[in-house]
C-alpha cells in the first residue's frame, strides 16, 4: 500500500506552546522550512494557523489539535471539529490519541473513520501500549506511532529514551507502517528505530525547541564538580 510518509524519512515536529519564544505560525513556518531544506520528508504541526505556515514547505503535513480540558488526559485531536478544522487548513494526515482513556468528543474508532471517508486524510494514531496498537489497527488508522509511551498513567514514569523495545512488537506483529516517535534525541538513536522496524522518525525538541536544546547544555555545564 503506497502512504504518504516516505520509507525510512524524517519527519520534523514544527511545535511551540504559548509559553514559548518561538510560539506562532511565522516561526513554525520558517521551522518547517529549515527541516526541509536539512531533508525532512515531512512535518508534524499542531493547530490550524501552524499547519497552514508548514504547509509552504511543500511536504506531507500531519496536523494535531492540542486541546486541553481540566481532568481529561486526551488533548490531541478529541473531536471532529477539530480534525475537520487541520484538513480546512490543508492538513494531509491528521493526528489523534488513540488511547482507550477518558476524553471529551468522539470515541477513536469514530475519529479515525470519520478522518478517512468523510475527509479522505490518512491517520496517524498515536498509542502508548502495544494494545493500543492493536486496536489502532483494527480501527484502520494508516500509521501508528510510538507518541505517547511514557504520557499515559500506565506508561510512566518516562524513561530517559525512547521505546525501542514497543517499536520491535509493533513492527513484528502488525502490518500498519509504525511510526517511531518520543525521546529520538541523536541522529543515533533515530536510525535505530529503523533498524527495530519502524517506517519512520518523528524528531520533534532536539530539533525545533531550541529553549530545550539549550537547556540541556546548560545544565550539563551547571553539573560540572
Ligand atoms: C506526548 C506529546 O504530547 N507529544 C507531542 C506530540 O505532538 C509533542 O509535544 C512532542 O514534541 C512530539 O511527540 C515529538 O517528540 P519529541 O519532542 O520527544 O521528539
Amino acid at each position: 500500500m503506497s502512504v504518504l510518509l516516505k520509507r525510512d524519512g524524517l519527519i520534523v515536529s514544527c511545535q511551540a506552546r504559548a509559553d514559548n519564544p518561538l510560539h506562532g505560525p511565522s516561526f513554525m513556518g520558517a521551522m518547517a522550512l529549515a527541516a526541509r531544506d536539512g531533508g525532512a520528508v515531512g512535518i508534524r504541526a499542531n493547530g490550524a494557523q501552524d499547519v497552514q505556515a508548514c504547509k509552504a514547505a511543500g511536504l506531507p503535513v500531519i496536523g494535531i489539535s492540542k486541546v486541553f480540558t481540566d481532568g481529561v488526559p486526551v488533548y490531541i485531536t478529541p473531536s471532529r471539529e477539530a480534525a475537520e478544522e487541520l484538513a480546512k487548513a490543508g492538513a494531509d494526515i491528521v493526528a489523534l490519541d488513540c488511547t482507550p482513556r477518558e476524553r471529551r468528543g468522539d470515541a477513536p474508532e469514530t475519529l479515525v473513520r470519520y478522518i478517512r471517508n468523510d475527509l479522505g486524510l490518512e491517520v496517524f494514531a498515536d498509542i502508548s501500549t502495544f494494545d493500543e496498537g492493536l486496536a489502532a489497527e483494527q480501527m484502520g488508522a494508516t500509521y501508528i506511532s510510538t507518541t505517547l509511551s511514557g504520557y499515559t498513567s500506565y506508561t510512566e514514569p518516562k524513561p530517559e529514551g525512547p521505546d525501542l523495545a514497543l517499536i520491535e512488537a509493533l513492527a513484528s506483529r502488525l502490518s500498519t507502517p509504525i511510526v517511531a516517535e518520543g525521546r529520538f534525541n541523536t541522529p543515533q538513536l533515530a536510525r535505530s528505530a529503523l533498524v527495530a522496524g519502524a517506517h519512520a522518525v518523528v524528531v520533534g525538541t532536539m530539533i525545533t525547541n531550541p529553549r530545550e536544546i539549550t537547556r540541556a547544555f546548560a545544565q550539563s555545564l551547571a553539573a560540572r564538580p
